[in-house]
């Protein structure tokens, strides 16, 4: 058949099409109808066969190998994922095993298993952006889920004083503060020969600091009388994530609607959210230029409201492009830092208890370092001291290696160029996701020998300054966790502080207790449970 005849026949198909549909009006109703579904699901039929064939030929990942539903589709990972919860993680050493060191989770995503490349994607002047499809979280103004490089690099600026060394030891009092109230409720417990619910109140405590230092309220938490439950409501936030990211429409309906019906159908994150929707509507309406910037020469007074309502202002008075920050991104900013600030922190805490718990050796040897240090002359550990004490740090690092707090694979676009990776010896085309799940770094045992041993003193001395480079934590340049002075500073201080203060036990479950979920970031199982009994401070000194 020649090129003529070709286009005869499809000619005459053309014309046979337009006439069947200037008919359809003269048919009965049900067969119409029955017409419509047949043609839409041949239509749909074939538009799948032909995406189909091009994820497997055409597409530019389709050389990478992976499970054939990964490379023809969503639907492997989502079922892991929002199906089952989080269990995407866990196949991904079974997918490396089986399909190399490149791997297509999906269509249009790569796993890497290679350490040599973690670095390059995840650097300073990193040209690699955030997935937008995977940070599609419903605070779209906020900068922890901002791609564009520019965009996020003109938030950071002004977020990234409020979060400096300097800046966070400033809220030593502050940390104190609000540590006494948590003590306040551990000696009601031990009074009571009680179970602490140790995991609720470093929730509390974690979100009191953070509310105090973006808009400069404690939330009021720890004294709640209600505090357990309203620990439950912040932790809720996570719970559903994975339903969230992959079927974000039910998100986006349940916003929409009035929020009687919101709040009847799921209470607790909305709260927050309106909370804090709230918090900026008033913000915005009050703000002072001229208090802001008062309280903002005034180190440590300033909160991060006042940084970022005051940011225009900065950025016009020194001729830079400027914009005045909408409610949406207060709002959206202000339920990312809140969560942010919150969850993680309180989450490593409970397992560095655990751990020290666990492991009476690092026990004995963490007690005999704290007791050199001096208190000042409120009877307080000072934070610069116990941030210095070798061991302890130590331990508090070993924590972080040990469990994966964000576990997830930090999704990113790879920009013009491509990525080589050296292990496969391939180039993973620009456009296409890659991503890095950090726990087989810190599982490597190229890089940290023995890796399954929990040992602080890995940390120690010139060698163990060289494993801060594979520390990947709170990730790594660009886009690195801009609170990782703040967690580091709560982290010492509370801990320092309980172990000190009180002899500690664990309750029976603890073990099982510990087994730790994705839920993006990682939930345990169950919340911790001890049983305390207070030291004689001076004995321990
Ligand atoms: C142990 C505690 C913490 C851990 C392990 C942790 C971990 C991380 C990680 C891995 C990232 C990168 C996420 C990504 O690229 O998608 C991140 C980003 C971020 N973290 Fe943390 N975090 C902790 C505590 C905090 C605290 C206390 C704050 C306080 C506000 C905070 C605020 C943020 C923000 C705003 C970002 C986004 C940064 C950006 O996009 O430039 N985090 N964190």
């Amino acid at each position: 058949m020649d090129f003529t005849q070709v286009h005869a026949q499809l000619a005459q198909a053309r014309a046979g099409l337009v006439d069947y549909i200037s008919r359809l009006p003269e048919q009965e109703p049900r067969v119409l109808t029955w017409n419509i579904v047949s043609a839409a699901s041949v239509a749909l039929l074939v538009y799948w066969t032909g995406l189909i064939i091009y994820r497997l030929t055409l597409h530019p990942l389709a050389r990478f190998p992976g499970p054939f539903l990964c490379r023809i589709s969503d639907l492997q990972q989502c079922y892991y994922e929002a199906i089952l919860n989080g269990k995407f993680i866990e196949q991904l050493p079974k997918y490396h095993r089986k399909y190399g060191p490149i791997v297509r989770i999906n269509p249009n995503e790569v796993h890497i298993d290679d350490p040599a490349v973690f670095h390059e994607i995840y650097k300073q002047n990193t040209p690699f952006t955030k997935d937008p499809k995977s940070y599609g979280l419903g605070v779209s103004q906020a900068m922890a889920f901002t791609s564009p490089v520019e965009k996020h690099r003109v938030k950071r600026q002004a977020l990234d004083p409020a979060f400096s060394k300097r800046r966070v030891n400033m809220m030593e009092d502050g940390l104190y503060e609000e540590l006494e109230k948590v003590f306040d409720r551990i000696d009601g417990y031990e009074k009571r020969d009680e179970e602490v619910p140790i995991s609720e109140l470093y929730y509390c405590y974690t979100g009191d600091i953070i509310s105090r230092y973006l808009f400069g309220k404690s939330l009021g938490l720890i004294s709640a009388p209600d505090f357990l439950e309203r620990a439950e409501q912040m932790r809720s936030f996570t719970r559903g994530v994975w339903i969230s990211i992959h079927f974000q429409f039910i998100r986006d309906t349940m916003l929409a609607m009035p929020r009687w019906i919101t709040s009847f159908l799921n209470d607790a994150w909305v709260k927050v959210l309106w909370f804090c929707e709230d918090l900026a509507k008033n913000a915005i309406a009050n703000f002072d230029a001229a208090e802001s910037s008062e309280k903002l020469s005034k180190p440590g007074q300033e909160t991060i409201f006042d940084r970022l309502l005051s940011d225009n202002d900065r950025r016009r008075q020194k001729g830079q492009e400027a914009h005045p920050l909408t409610f949406r991104e207060l709002a959206d900013e202000s339920v990312a830092i809140l969560n942010a600030g919150t969850e993680p922190t309180a989450t490593m805490m409970v397992y560095a208890t655990y751990f020290f718990l666990r492991y009476p050796e690092v026990q004995e040897r963490i007690l005999k370092e704290l007791s050199t240090v001096q208190r000042d002359e409120k009877g307080r550990l000072p934070l610069v001291k116990v941030e210095s004490l070798p061991y302890f740090t130590g331990f508090v690092r070993e924590t972080l290696r040990y469990v994966p707090l964000v576990p997830g694979r930090l999704p990113r676009v790879v920009p013009k160029g491509g990525l080589y990776v050296p292990a496969a010896r391939d180039t993973i085309p620009e456009g296409a996701v890659v991503g890095i799940d950090h726990m087989p770094l810190h599982w490597n045992q190229d890089i940290f020998e023995r890796p399954s041993e929990f040992d602080p003193g890995r940390w120690l001395g010139e060698a163990g300054k060289e494993l801060n480079h594979w520390l990947l934590s709170f990730s790594k340049g660009r886009t690195d966790c801009i609170g990782k002075n703040l967690a580091y500073a709560e982290m010492h201080l509370v801990l320092a502080n309980l172990f000190s203060r009180y002899q500690l036990e664990l309750t029976p479950g603890s073990d099982e207790a510990m087994v730790w979920l994705d839920r993006v970031i990682v939930h345990p199982a169950k919340n911790l449970r001890i049983k305390v009994r207070a030291r004689n401070l001076e004995a321990v000194a």
